[in-house]
C-alpha cells in the first residue's frame, strides 16, 4: 500500500515507518520537524511539510497516489497544553481535519489515529476499557478526544474508515538501536531515569509519594514502541482488508510505580544516582493501565517486549549510544 505518515520524523512515528517499509509498504513521512529528526526516518520518501498547508496534503495524496493514512503528528506536552491551549486545539484538531479533508477529496478511505490515554481523564475503573467514561483532564487530552468524534462523523458522512490507538506509555527503542526516543524537552519517566544514570541530569525527581499505591508512587502501563509500532501495522492492514472503524487501547495490562521504575533502571545500568521527591504534577492520574483485550482479540495483537526490564534495557542502549546527539 501506498501509506502516508504524519509525525514519522517523530519518536513513535519513526517506528511505524520502519515496519511499514519492513513488510513491502511503499511511505511518505510528512514531519515539519518542529520535533522530529529526518534522520530517524529509516527510509522511503520524506516531506518536510506542516498539517497547516492543506493544498499542500491535496497535492501529496494526489502525487502519491495514497491509500492510507497513519497520522501520529501532534504537540503532546500535557502541561504546555493548560498554558496554551489554542495551540493543541488547532495542531491536533484544526490541523487533524485538514488531513481529513483532503482524504475525502482524494478519495482515501483509511486512516489510523494516535490517540491517548489521556482520553479518560481519571478512571473509573481500572484496568480501563474502551468503554470507560472519557473526561479528560487536561487540553492535550480534550484535543485528541475531539479528533476521535471528528473521525465517527467522517466515518458516517463520507465512509472514511478509521482506527483509534489509544496508547498508555510509550516507552523503549528499537533492538537495533538506530532510531528511539529524544524529545526536546524530555518529560517522560523512563528517559529523565536514563539520562540521570548517564550523568546529564543531576537527579531524578519522584513527582509526589503520596497516592493511594502500593508505594505512594504513580503507576504507570508501560508498552514497548515497537510493540505500539506494530498494532499500527495490523490496524491500517485490517482496513484495507475491509474492517470497520473501531477504538482499541494500547497497553501491557501491567503497572509499574515510578520507585520501580527507578529501581529497574538502577539494577539494568548499574548506575546509582540521587532520588528526591518533590510536589504532585498536576493532572497526575494514580494508576493507569490499559485492558489491551480488544485489540488482542480483534486484531489479534501480542506485545513482543511486555517485560519492564526488556522496555528499559532497549531503551539504555539508545540513550547509551548518544541517541541523535543528545
Ligand atoms: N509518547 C507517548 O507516550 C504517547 C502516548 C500517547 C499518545 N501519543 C501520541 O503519539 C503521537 C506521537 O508521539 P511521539 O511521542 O512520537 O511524539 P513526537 O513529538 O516525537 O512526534 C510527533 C511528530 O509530529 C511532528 N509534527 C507535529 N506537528 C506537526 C505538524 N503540524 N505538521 C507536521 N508535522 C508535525 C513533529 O515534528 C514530530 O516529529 C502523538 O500524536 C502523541 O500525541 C504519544
Ligand atoms: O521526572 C519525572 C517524570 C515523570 N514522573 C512520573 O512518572 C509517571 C509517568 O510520567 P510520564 O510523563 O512519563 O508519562 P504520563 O503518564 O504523564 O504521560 C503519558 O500519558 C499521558 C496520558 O495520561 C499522555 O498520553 C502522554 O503523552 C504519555 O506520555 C507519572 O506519574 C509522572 O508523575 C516523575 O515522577 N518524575
Amino acid at each position: 500500500m501506498n501509506i502516508l505518515v504524519t509525525g514519522g520524523a517523530g519518536y513513535i512515528g519513526s517506528h511505524v515507518v520502519k515496519i511499514l517499509l519492513n513488510q513491502g509498504h511503499q511511505v511518505v513521512t510528512l514531519d515539519n520537524l518542529q520535533k522530529g529528526y529526518k534522520e530517524a526516518v529509516t527510509g522511503g520518501k520524506f516531506i518536510e511539510a506542516d498539517l497547516a498547508d492543506q493544498k499542500l496534503l491535496n497535492e501529496i495524496m494526489q502525487k502519491n497516489e495514497i491509500e492510507a493514512v497513519i497520522h501520529l503528528a501532534a504537540d503532546s506536552l500535557v502541561g504546555e497544553s493548560m498554558e496554551k491551549p489554542g495551540k493543541y486545539y488547532r495542531n491536533n484538531f484544526a490541523n487533524g481535519i485538514n488531513l481529513l479533508e483532503a482524504m475525502v477529496k482524494n478519495e482515501v478511505k483509511n486512516i489510523v489515529f494516535s490517540s491517548t490515554a489521556a482520553v479518560y481523564g481519571e478512571p473509573d475503573e481500572i484496568p480501563i476499557k474502551e468503554n470507560n467514561k472519557t473526561e479528560p483532564t487536561s487540553t492535550y487530552g480534550e484535543s485528541k478526544l475531539f479528533f476521535e468524534k471528528a473521525l465517527r462523523r467522517y466515518d458516517d458522512v463520507y465512509g472514511i474508515k478509521y482506527t483509534s490507538l489509544r496508547y498508555f506509555n510509550a516507552a523503549g527503542a528499537d533492538p537495533e538501536a538506530k532510531i528511539g526516543e529524544a524529545h526536546d524537552p524530555e518529560t517522560h519517566l523512563i528517559p529523565i531515569v536514563l539520562q540521570t544514570a548517564l550523568g546529564i541530569r543531576d537527579k531524578i525527581y519522584i513527582f509526589g509519594d503520596d497516592y493511594s499505591t502500593r508505594d505512594g508512587s504513580c503507576i504507570r502501563d508501560y508498552i514497548h514502541v515497537s510493540d505500539l509500532a506494530a498494532a499500527h501495522l495490523l490496524a491500517v492492514e485490517a482496513l484495507a482488508s475491509g474492517r470497520e472503524s473501531a477504538v482499541y487501547n494500547l497497553g501491557n495490562g501491567e503497572g509499574y510505580s515510578v520507585k520501580e521504575v527507578i529501581k529497574t533502571v538502577k539494577e539494568i545500568t548499574g548506575k546509582d544516582f540521587e532520588v528526591e521527591v518533590s510536589d504532585r504534577r498536576a493532572g497526575d492520574p494514580a494508576v493507569l493501565i490499559a485492558s489491551s483485550e480488544k485489540i488482542q482479540k480483534e486484531l489479534d495483537w501480542q506485545p513482543e517486549f511486555p517485560e519492564l526490564e526488556k522496555i528499559i534495557s532497549t531503551a539504555w542502549q539508545w540513550h547509551k549510544s548518544g541517541g541523535f546527539g543528545e
